[in-house]
Order: structure tokens, then sequence, then C-alpha cells
């Protein structure tokens, strides 16, 4: 017999636990260098990465894993691959903004107790999976919204997490050992931290700020340009 569980009816959710949401949203940040070398219990790292593991996925594809790096030689080859992809990042810029990329923090891996690689199984669920039919990338897509539920999570439980992706992907790929079929798509550095910016540090430090929403909001102008 097949099995079947009705849904049950949406729960609305109360002011405080709507104003609790949309505070993980506002107030999280991309962290770099507030980590405090405090470890991070099992238990809530594990309540991470359940939050990660309920996000949405094409066709319930659920491609992600997560390796959690935590030998301190391990994190030191992945910071030397991050120092040498960077050296070539700064020369990509402009001359007149390489002094300010160059002071800009940009990673936490050493500092942070846990760094975790979120990684992308391009295989699961075999050759064809309900919704991917026609874009394969969508696993890719699924994977970063494990990402974004586990940093709200993060956010949520007051621990600081930094994505750093100035990486060769085949560094990330070789030390972490990863056949060809699983693509690294995150590598997160996580740890608690004693405080965090009120704006994007990119945008307290010079470097970007946020655009207003209303330039981004096309409605019924489908001749324009955007
Ligand atoms: C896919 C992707 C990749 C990266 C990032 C983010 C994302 C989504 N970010 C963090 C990024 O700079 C940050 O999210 C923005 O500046 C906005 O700041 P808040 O996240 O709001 O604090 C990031 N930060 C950093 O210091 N080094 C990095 O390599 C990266 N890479």
């Amino acid at each position: 017999m097949q099995q079947s569980s009705a849904p049950a009816p949406a729960g609305r959710f109360s002011d405080d636990e709507r104003d609790a949401v949309y505070r993980a949203i506002h107030t999280r940040r991309d962290v770099r260098g507030q980590f405090l070398p405090d470890p991070i219990p099992d238990d809530l790292l594990r309540q991470l990465l359940l939050a990660a593991h309920h996000a949405p996925s094409v066709g319930l594809m659920q491609p992600w894993n997560f390796i959690v790096i935590e030998n301190p030689s391990v994190k030191s080859r992945i910071r030397e691959a991050f120092e040498r992809a960077n050296q070539d990042a700064v020369r990509l810029f402009p001359a007149e903004r390489r002094a300010l990329y160059s002071r800009l923090k940009l990673e936490g891996i050493s500092e942070a107790p846990v760094n975790l690689c979120v990684t992308c199984d391009r295989s699961r669920g075999g050759d064809v999976v309900l919704g991917r039919t026609h874009n394969r990338d969508t696993d890719i897509y699924s994977t970063v919204c494990a990402v974004q539920n586990l940093w709200l999570a993060a956010r949520a439980e007051g621990i600081g997490l930094g994505w750093v992706s100035i990486f060769d992907d085949a560094d990330l790929r070789s030390i972490l050992h990863l056949p060809d079929h699983v693509m690294p798509v995150a590598y997160l550095c996580l740890g608690h931290v004693a405080e965090l910016y009120e704006e994007p540090e990119l945008q307290a430090r010079g470097w970007a700020s946020r655009l207003p929403l209303d330039d981004l909001i096309f409605r019924d102008r489908w001749g324009e340009a955007r």
C-alpha cells in the first residue's frame, strides 16, 4: 500500500517568532576576523548541519555532503591554497583598488575552530532527477540553499560563519580527496564570535555597498533593460 501523509495546517508564526526570523536574516554576517578559539560542541554543530539538511533541493536530490575539517595540518594546507589564489586575485583588480584589497581580511581558516566544506555530489539521484532535466546546475543551487540555511541557523546560535571562495578548485579537490563527480561548493569557517559588524564588512571598509532595493525591482516594465 502506498504511504501518504496529509498536509498539516500552515501554522502562523507568533510575532516574536516572525521577528526572530527577520532578525537572523538582517543581522547575519560573513565573519573573517572575529572568531574566538572556543570549540563548537558536537551537538550544536549537528544542529547546524540538520538545518542545512532541511534545505530545499531539486527533486529532493539532497546532493550535499558536509566535510568537517578540524585538523590543523589540513587547515594549514587549505590556508596555503588560499594564499596562492589570493596572490593571483589581487592582480586582477585595477591598480588603485589593490592596496585596499590587500588590507581586507578574507578568511578565518586557521582561527575558526571548525572548517566545513559543503560539497555537491552531482551523481546523487541518478541520471534523471525531477526538476533537473533541463537545468543541470539546479543541484548546485540546492547546495547553496543548504549553505544559507546553515548560515542563518549559525546566526541564531551565536556562531559566526565566513565563506571563503578564493581557491583554485583543483587545490580543494586534491587536499580533500574529492572524486570528479563531487564539486566543492562552499568552504566555510565557523566559530563563536564576541561581536558582529552591523553592516557587511566590505561596506564598513569602503569596498562596496548594498544597492538600493528599489533599483533592483522590475515590475511590468518588460521592455526596459535590466
Ligand atoms: C558565494 C560567496 C562567496 C564568498 C562570500 C559570499 C558568498 C555568498 N563572501 C562573503 C561576502 O563577502 C559577504 O557575504 C558580503 O560582503 C556581504 O556581507 P554579509 O554576508 O552581509 O556580512 C566571502 N567573504 C570573504 O571574506 N572571502 C571570500 O572568499 C568570500 N566568498
